[in-house]
């Protein structure tokens, strides 16, 4: 095979394989099987070692990084990343509709989201390939976690537009890896992490890349930051959106336009949540329309415009460990 003939082939087999990848890790309904994605991968890692001149960052293949680092570089957050205010009971929840009506004169609509209790991250793309990755930290400084988040299969290396985009989301750990890696570490007498949570963050703050890409992360991306082409009016289109671009967003979210809406989805997955396979601990309420957002502004610490329920704190470490795995 020439050289034109390998630049045309690796281009073909990297556009086969992020498709087959996405179908597996974002939509979960894969085209091929294991078997038939691995072949493709070997063909294309057989043809990048005869041309490693044509190896580029957004390659499937270079999903599991370099050496382990010394220390994560700071990164400071174009936009910062807020931290939501709580309510804890339904009358808080109506005190944070008053507030909102009070705020904007015209009618109201909001979007609930299940408030996924993993690690707050913030994806960077440039013409749209993924070259920055930080965590929330202090919600104006975080630490680039880029090669660790490069390792989670559900983040695309390359997104289907050549967007400049900033997104923000949730890594988390699924309850299936959450138990297999706490067995595996009483196997090898270290200490088992005590929720899904910590053991996300845990994982994503290993220095050692490979290390990050063994624990199985999941994502789901909820937002944007910075993002100088954002035309859109309303939340619940920036989120149909992000999924068009290739992001994996939570299926589970609606529109809920009035506040008995909101009563009704939190109390739905007050119950339902043990049916899940991941952790939650709340719902997020945020007003829709992005204008009427931008109206309510923000406290020192919060948005107006957004709310987290928290659940009645329970024992969810038990009812991970009651999952019986099928
Ligand atoms: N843990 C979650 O699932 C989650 C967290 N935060 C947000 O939105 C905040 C972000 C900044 C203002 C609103 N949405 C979520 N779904």
């Amino acid at each position: 095979m020439n050289r034109e003939e390998a630049i045309e082939q690796i281009k073909s087999l990297r556009e086969e394989l992020e498709q087959y990848n996405h179908e597996y890790h974002v939509l979960d309904q894969p085209s091929v099987s294991d078997y038939q994605y691995d072949m493709k991968m070997q063909e294309l890692l057989k043809l990048e070692e005869a041309h490693p001149d044509l190896v580029t960052s957004d390659s499937p293949s270079q999903r599991v990084g370099g050496e382990p680092l010394d220390a994560f570089q700071k990164v400071q957050h174009t936009i910062p990343m807020l931290s939501l205010g709580n309510a804890f009971n339904e009358e808080e929840l109506r005190e944070f509709d008053r507030r909102v009506r009070e705020g904007v004169d015209e009618d109201v609509s909001y979007v609930c989201e299940l408030k996924i209790d993993g690690l707050a991250i913030s994806l960077r793309y440039e013409d749209g390939v993924f070259t920055q990755g930080a965590t929330r930290g202090d919600g104006t400084t975080g630490e680039d976690i880029t090669q660790n988040l490069r390792t989670i299969n559900s983040i695309p290396l390359r997104i289907k537009e050549e967007e400049t985009i900033e997104v923000r989301g949730e890594a988390f750990m699924p309850h299936r890896s959450f138990i297999a890696l706490n067995e595996a570490r009483e196997e090898s007498e270290e200490e088992p992490f005590a929720n899904p949570r910590n053991a996300a963050a845990g994982s994503l703050r290993q220095l050692d890349p490979k290390i990050a890409a063994s624990r199985n992360l999941d994502i789901f991306l909820y937002g944007v930051g910075q993002w100088d082409a954002g035309e859109l009016e309303s939340h619940s289109e920036r989120l149909e959106y992000m999924q068009k671009l290739g992001f994996k967003t939570n299926p589970e979210w609606k529109k809920c336009p009035t506040i008995e809406d909101v009563i009704t989805y939190v109390n739905t997955w007050t119950e339902a949540r043990e049916n899940l396979n991941y952790e939650i601990d709340g719902i997020v309420i945020k007003v829709d329309n992005l204008d009427q957002q931008e109206e309510l502004g923000f406290t020192a610490k919060n948005p107006r415009w957004a709310v987290a329920y928290k659940f009645p704190a329970e024992e969810a470490i038990t009812k991970i460990t009651d999952i019986e795995l099928s």
